[in-house]
């Protein structure tokens, strides 16, 4: 690929959903071998902006480069040269690791033969050896979530987006996942995620966009944004994204409700 031209472009999208407008003039250009880290609080519009990046989401207005390509007129092309880890895994639950692996390898042109060589490696990697025979079904949330991290990495993209990739996984898992991601970065790629879990973020980032109610509010180096507001990333966070001093009332409220049940 051409490192030279961005990896995503966008410029002024909006994306409304019925009345409500999700996202709000978007402008973001991400270069190649960057780990972005994108972050906003519930409803905020990152997981909007995801699926428009990998062409899930139609009806937006501004323009969406992916890897070079328009999202309106090249979307297989971006689906199938992009790594993308959905937030809420929509796994065939009937099939065993080794045959969604297969299914997925094989829409991504890979051949049967690659295909059989590394998914028992790369599930062995997350401790799924044992499982690889075994229904999906049957699978703890994390571990259905390990399998959505290989199905989307095991083409090796070049980009890789992922949604809340951490959701569910034990701390064990989401040091393997950090750690897998520092090296894909030094290999040259690009990764841009979204999380809550801010000390992460905040460690293995090199840049954090903070999104807010469909606008960019924040975007920098840990360091930069802590230029306006020193602390860790979560103490940043919420001072970027809104008064957090009703959150002890609140909770008070929410005990009181259940005191009154009694
Ligand atoms: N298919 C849809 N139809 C209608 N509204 C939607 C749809 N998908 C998302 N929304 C709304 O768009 C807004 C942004 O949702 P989005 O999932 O992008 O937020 P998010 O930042 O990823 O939130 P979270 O951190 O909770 O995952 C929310 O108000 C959500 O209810």
């Amino acid at each position: 690929m051409n490192i030279d031209c961005p990896v995503i472009e966008i410029e002024n999208l909006s994306m409304n959903y019925g009345e409500k407008e999700v996202l709000k003039g978007l402008n973001l250009t991400v270069n190649h071998g960057q780990i972005v880290g994108y972050i906003g609080p519930n409803g905020a519009g990152k997981s909007t902006t995801l699926k428009t990046l990998i062409g899930m989401v139609t009806g937006f207005s501004g323009m969406v480069r992916v890897l070079g390509y328009n999202i309106r007129t090249h979307s297989l092309e971006v689906k199938q040269k992009v790594g993308y880890v959905p937030e809420n895994a929509q796994l065939y639950e009937q099939l065993t690791p080794l045959e969604y692996l297969r299914f997925v390898g094989r829409l991504h042109k890979m051949s049967d033969h690659k295909i059989a060589e590394i998914s028992p490696k790369m599930l062995e990697v997350f401790e799924l050896g044992n499982m690889a025979d075994r229904r999906m079904s049957v699978f703890s949330k994390g571990s259905k979530q390990k399998v959505q991290l290989i199905a989307g990495m095991m083409h090796n993209p070049d980009l890789i987006i992922l949604d809340e990739p951490l959701s569910g996984l034990d701390p064990n898992a989401v040091l393997l996942v950090k750690e897998i991601l520092g090296k894909l970065k030094l290999q040259g790629k690009t990764i841009f995620y979204s999380s809550h879990l801010m000390d992460v973020v905040e460690k293995i980032s090199d840049r954090i966009i903070v999104i807010n109610q469909g606008e960019i509010i924040a975007d920098g180096t840990f360091e930069e944004l802590q230029q306006n507001a020193t602390g860790s990333l979560e103490s940043i966070f919420s001072n970027l994204t809104g008064n957090t001093s009703h959150i002890k009332d609140n909770a008070e409220l929410f005990v009181s409700v259940l005191d009154d049940i009694k």
